[in-house]
């Protein structure tokens, strides 16, 4: 299976994520409504993507900890088909999340940031959570740590959930992380970043789909 192409809208005005993901869609499956966009826009962003690209996935980064039917429930009602919540909350935040995503049609992602406790990963499977997200923080990546140690760890629990990777990938290191065969590779700052951010697209998924297994 191939894995899907996640592009991260961080620090982006929503106007020019329009633009870029005009020029990338057939790069890319699932284009995230990054945590700081989210907070700069609201859900105004989630309905913006879902109605101008509809033959792509939108995530809305929600990294929900609390009162979580709630707020996945706002991500969901704008069309969001992904909501991401955090394996730090509490079991009852995960399943409240989990069924609010589900009994919308849509999928829930939890992120392992900051808990590198790989048993936490038989716990979200048995409460149904749909993909584990291996996720080194844009904080910690200053300080050199990669999740590419974290996804090799976590990759062989994953028995029912797809596995996510994040934190750092670029066009030259994609490959690093694709020999353990994620089912989800999200880039933030390796595409918006980089010096032409559409031919960084390009080459990310040219690897993915030369990778595919
Ligand atoms: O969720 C995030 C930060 O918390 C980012 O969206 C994620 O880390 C991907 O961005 P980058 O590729 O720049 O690390």
């Amino acid at each position: 299976m191939t894995a899907k192409l996640e592009v991260a809208l961080d620090a982006i005005t929503l106007n020019n994520a329009v633009t870029l993901i005009s020029k990338i869609q057939n790069d890319i499956d699932i284009i995230e409504v990054g945590t700081p966009m989210m907070m700069a826009y609201g859900m105004d962003a989630v309905r913006t993507f879902v109605k101008q690209f509809p033959q792509l996935e939108v995530l809305c980064d929600t990294k929900i900890m609390d009162a979580g039917a709630y707020e996945a429930q706002l991500a969901l009602s704008a069309g969001a088909d992904y909501v991401t919540l955090l394996a730090l909350s509490d079991d009852i935040t995960i399943k409240e999340v989990t069924d609010a995503a589900h009994n919308a049609g849509s999928l829930v992602m939890v992120d392992m940031i900051n808990d590198r406790d790989p048993q936490r990963v038989a716990t979200l499977q048995a409460i149904g959570a749909d993909i584990v997200a291996v996720h080194t923080g844009v904080d910690a990546q200053s300080a050199g740590r990669t999740p590419l140690d974290d996804l090799r760890e976590l990759r062989p629990l994953a028995t029912e959930a797809q596995v996510a990777v994040a934190g750092g990938i670029k066009a030259d290191t994609v490959a690093s992380y694709l020999v353990d065969e994620p089912d989800i590779v999200i880039v933030g700052g390796g595409i918006l970043n980089a010096k032409d951010p559409v031919a960084a697209a390009a080459a990310i998924h040219r690897q993915i789909i030369g990778g595919a297994r």
